[in-house]
Order: structure tokens, then C-alpha cells, then sequence
């Protein structure tokens, strides 16, 4: 087992989705689950690893397919353990079909402490063939053509938690209430797994699978594209704001609403002081601001709520797709990667997500400043941000003038998170954020 430890541990370092990059993994095997009966000398399998680097261990799913002979994909091949060769399960074939499979079927398999289960909704996903996608994302992604010709997106969750997983249950209810507004879910896969820090179990969702959009584009690639070029983006932008008050409507038809209590408010601001706190301990530079952002904060937090409800919790240009037949679609609702599960699915007000968007504009705008040379997109960023709230407004009414206070705290709050966030993964774009955090508080002192 040391071996097998020991070739993930130096493997995952290198993988995109490994979430503490500054440290090294001290991985313990948890447990591994057969995913189906070996064939043709492969077996799969699906391992849990704790990892025990990070203050708070972390407990990551590695799907392999263990190969008697080298007859994998090159590229997928991890080294060797235990006489054979290992490949990393999301870009062999063997792995996506049994995971896809256990969907179709609502499949089970078990070992002595762990155990997968797929769950289907619609139409079976029988998989033809598959490719992994690259890009700069936490979980994998895996484009699979089905024996009906359609295309399905499989999404392997990599740090798996106890709890449900908003992705699953937001898209589950959205596609239930026949939500046009994103890709439809066809299945998902639960496991549970034992607790890395303790003697319990931990249970949640393993992977997902929902409709892929053929021939949609990102919202970010098509917002630098427009900025970098000069292009107006105001009627995109508009119809981006509508669409994002549109699926906040249908959220708020499908899964549970609550009135804002005391109770609520005060989590609320106990959340954004807690993350305030955890990016100055990171970031020095925010501590000189602590003041100037807890007021921002206790004036929010003094002002009336709306009703809240299911957001989306992490939107931002990268979290949507435009496709010609659909217009904008919302994907990966799984909340904020840097807080806990637990907090991520609980009602909130849809204006969080208002002010995701928002601080996207003003990335476009930042990263496009540190290009060599630089591109001064300001005004791009201005006439998108007006024209997003237009179109939000155009479906949601006065909610944007009617908690203003609340707005300037969310997006404040998301720069504070960003700051974090960059520090962590990529420190030559912190400026961004920093810059972002100073200008919003000087424009309320203005
Ligand atoms: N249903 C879909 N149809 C087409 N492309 C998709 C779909 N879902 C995701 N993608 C592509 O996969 C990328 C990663 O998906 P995402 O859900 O954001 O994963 P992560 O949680 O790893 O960030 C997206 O940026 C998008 O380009
Ligand atoms: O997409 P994820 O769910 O992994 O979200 C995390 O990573 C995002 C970056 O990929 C990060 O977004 C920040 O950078 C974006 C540009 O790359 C920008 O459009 C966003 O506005 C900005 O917040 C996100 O915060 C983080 O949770």
C-alpha cells in the first residue's frame, strides 16, 4: 500500500485539482471500492485518500484503472504499484464506462468501508467513447459520446465531503422543474467513504453526469474577447443579467425560500468576518483595510434582507456558456470552493450571486491591464457592469436599488475571498482583487 501511496502522493502534486499546491501531499489510503468485476486484466477501482498536509485533512477521490499489461493510454498511465500498471481512471475508457454504467443501472458496488451507487434521471447514459477535457478546474471533466450519438458531460468531484453536494441538488431540482436556463442532469454517482479525522463514515456525491452543450462558449473567453478587441458587450451583458434573474425565479419555484432572521443575518456577517480574516492573516495588506471593510459589512448587515433562497454561489464568466439555441446557460453549482459544504447550500440572497458577476467584469478589465502591453478595458468593464444590472433588473425589479447596501458588502466581500483565493492559487493576479477592495471602499467614501 505504500507504494500505491506513494505513487498517487507525487502524481497528484503535479494535477491541476490538488488544492494545496505550496505543501506536499501526505496521503493515507482510506479505502478503495471495486467499481465492476475485473475484464480483460483491468480492474477498477475508485480510492480515498486523506490527505493530512493541509491544517484540515482533505480527503480526495483517485479513480484508477489497474492494468495487468501496458496497454493503456501513455498519457494516462500514473507508474506502477503492486506489479501493475496503473492509469488515471477519468481519461480511461474502462473507468467511464462502469461510472456510467452504475448510473444507468442505479449500480452498487461495496467494500468493507466504502461504497459507490449511482442514481438516473431520464434517459440512460450508455457511453460509446470519451475524452477528458484540460483546463484550469478543481474537479475533472470528461466529454462522453452515448450510444445515441448525444453528448454527456461526466464531472468527477476530486476533494469529496460529507453532505450532499449542491451541484447535484440544484441541478437535480432545476431539471425536475424543467429549467431551460442549464443543462439538464442525467445521473449522478454517491459514495461513501471513512471519515479521514475520526472513527465515523462520511457520505456524499462522487461524479455527475448532465447534458453537454455542443458548440457553447465560455462567458469568460467571450467577455477578454470582446474587451481585448473593443467590442461591445452591452447587449450580451443585458440578456446575461436577465438570464441570471431568470434562474434565481426558477431556484426560488423549486427549491425551499425563508424570510432573513436575525439568526441568518448574523451567520451571514459571521461568514464574510471570518473570511476577512483569513485572507489579512494571508495577505497583510488587507489587514490596513479591516476597519474600512467591517463598516461596510455592519451597514449591510443593519439594513433589510429579501427573502432568500437557493443561489447559485459561485457565479461568475466562468460558471456560464452561451449556446446559439439556448442563449446563456448557468453550470457548476457547487458554491464556493474554499468554503464548507454545509454552508454552501443554505438560503441566500440572490444578490451574492449579483455580485459574483459583477466582480467578473472587473477581472476582465484587471487581467486585460496586465497584458504586455496593457489593454486598458475600464469602460468596457463600466458599460458591462450597468448593462448586467439593466438586464437583472429588467426580470427582477428593484431589488438592486432597493438593498444597495447589501450589494456593496457582497462584492466586497467576494474581493476579500478573491484575495485568498489568488494568494493561494495564483499570486501574480492578486493585484487584481486588492485593487478592487481599495477602490470600493474609496467609492463610498466619495
Ligand atoms: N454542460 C456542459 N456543456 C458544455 N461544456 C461544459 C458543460 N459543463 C461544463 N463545461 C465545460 O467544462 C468546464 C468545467 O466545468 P465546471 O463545471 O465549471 O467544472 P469545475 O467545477 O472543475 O470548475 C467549463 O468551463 C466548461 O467549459
Ligand atoms: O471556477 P471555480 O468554482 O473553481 O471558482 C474558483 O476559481 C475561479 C477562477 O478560475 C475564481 O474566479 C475568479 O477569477 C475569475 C477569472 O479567472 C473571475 O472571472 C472571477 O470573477 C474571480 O472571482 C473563483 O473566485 C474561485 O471560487
Amino acid at each position: 500500500m505504500t507504494e500505491l501511496t506513494e505513487l498517487i502522493g507525487s502524481w497528484m502534486r503535479r494535477q491541476r485539482w490538488y488544492s494545496t499546491k505550496s505543501v506536499e501531499p501526505r496521503l493515507r489510503l482510506l479505502a478503495s471500492v471495486e467499481m465492476e468485476p475485473s475484464r480483460d486484466g483491468a480492474r477498477v477501482l475508485t480510492h480515498f485518500f486523506a490527505d493530512d498536509a493541509p491544517r484540515t485533512p482533505r480527503v480526495y477521490q483517485v479513480p484508477v484503472v489497474a492494468r495487468s499489461s501496458r496497454d493503456g493510454d501513455p498519457a494516462a498511465l500514473i507508474g506502477e504499484a503492486g506489479g501493475r500498471h496503473l492509469y488515471d481512471g477519468t481519461a480511461d475508457e474502462p473507468y467511464v464506462a462502469a461510472l456510467a454504467a452504475m448510473m444507468a443501472g442505479a449500480g452498487r458496488a461495496e467494500s468493507a468501508d466504502a461504497s459507490v451507487r449511482g442514481h438516473r434521471l431520464g434517459d440512460p447514459v450508455v457511453v460509446r467513447s470519451s475524452r477528458k477535457l484540460t483546463g484550469e478546474q478543481s474537479n475533472t471533466s470528461i466529454v462522453a459520446e452515448l450510444d445515441d450519438g448525444g453528448l454527456v458531460l461526466i464531472k468527477v468531484f476530486r476533494v469529496v465531503q460529507d453532505g450532499p453536494n449542491p451541484d447535484v441538488s440544484t441541478l437535480a431540482a432545476l431539471t425536475e422543474g424543467g429549467s431551460q436556463r442549464t443543462p439538464s442532469l442525467r445521473g449522478w454517482v454517491s459514495g461513501s467513504w471513512p471519515e479521514a479525522g475520526g472513527p465515523g463514515r462520511a457520505s456524499g456525491e462522487l461524479a455527475l453526469a448532465q447534458d453537454f452543450l455542443t458548440g457553447a462558449e465560455d462567458g469568460w473567453e467571450l467577455a477578454v474577447s470582446a474587451a481585448e478587441h473593443a467590442e461591445d458587450f452591452a447587449e450580451r451583458a443585458f440578456a446575461l443579467g436577465a438570464g441570471t434573474a431568470e434562474l434565481h425565479v426558477q431556484l426560488a419555484r423549486v427549491l425551499p425560500t425563508k424570510p432573513a432572521v436575525r439568526e441568518d443575518v448574523a451567520l451571514a456577517l459571521d461568514g464574510m468576518f471570518q473570511r476577512l480574516t483569513i485572507a489579512s492573516t494571508e495577505v497583510p495588506a488587507i489587514a490596513e483595510s479591516r476597519a474600512g471593510i467591517a463598516a461596510v459589512y455592519e451597514i449591510a448587515a443593519d439594513s433589510p434582507h429579501p427573502l432568500l433562497q437557493r443561489i447559485h454561489g459561485d457565479l461568475h464568466l466562468g460558471q456560464v456558456l452561451h449556446s446559439s439555441a439556448r442563449g446563456w446557460q448557468f453550470i457548476d453549482f457547487e458554491g464556493e470552493p474554499l468554503r464548507p459544504l454545509a454552508e454552501r447550500a443554505l438560503p441566500d440572497a440572490t444578490l451574492r450571486d449579483v455580485a459574483g458577476m459583477l466582480r467578473s467584469f472587473d477581472y476582465v478589465a484587471g487581467s486585460l491591464a496586465r497584458r504586455e502591453p496593457p489593454i486598458d478595458a475600464t469602460a468596457w468593464a463600466v458599460r458591462a457592469r450597468a448593462s448586467y444590472l439593466d438586464g437583472y433588473s429588467s426580470v427582477a425589479g428593484s431589488v438592486v436599488t432597493d438593498f444597495a447596501h447589501l450589494l456593496d458588502a457582497f462584492e466586497l466581500d467576494k474581493a476579500v475571498y478573491e484575495v485568498t483565493y489568488e494568494s493561494r492559487h495564483r499570486p501574480a493576479w492578486l493585484p487584481i482583487p486588492l485593487a478592487a477592495v481599495d477602490r470600493l471602499l474609496s467609492a463610498r467614501v466619495l
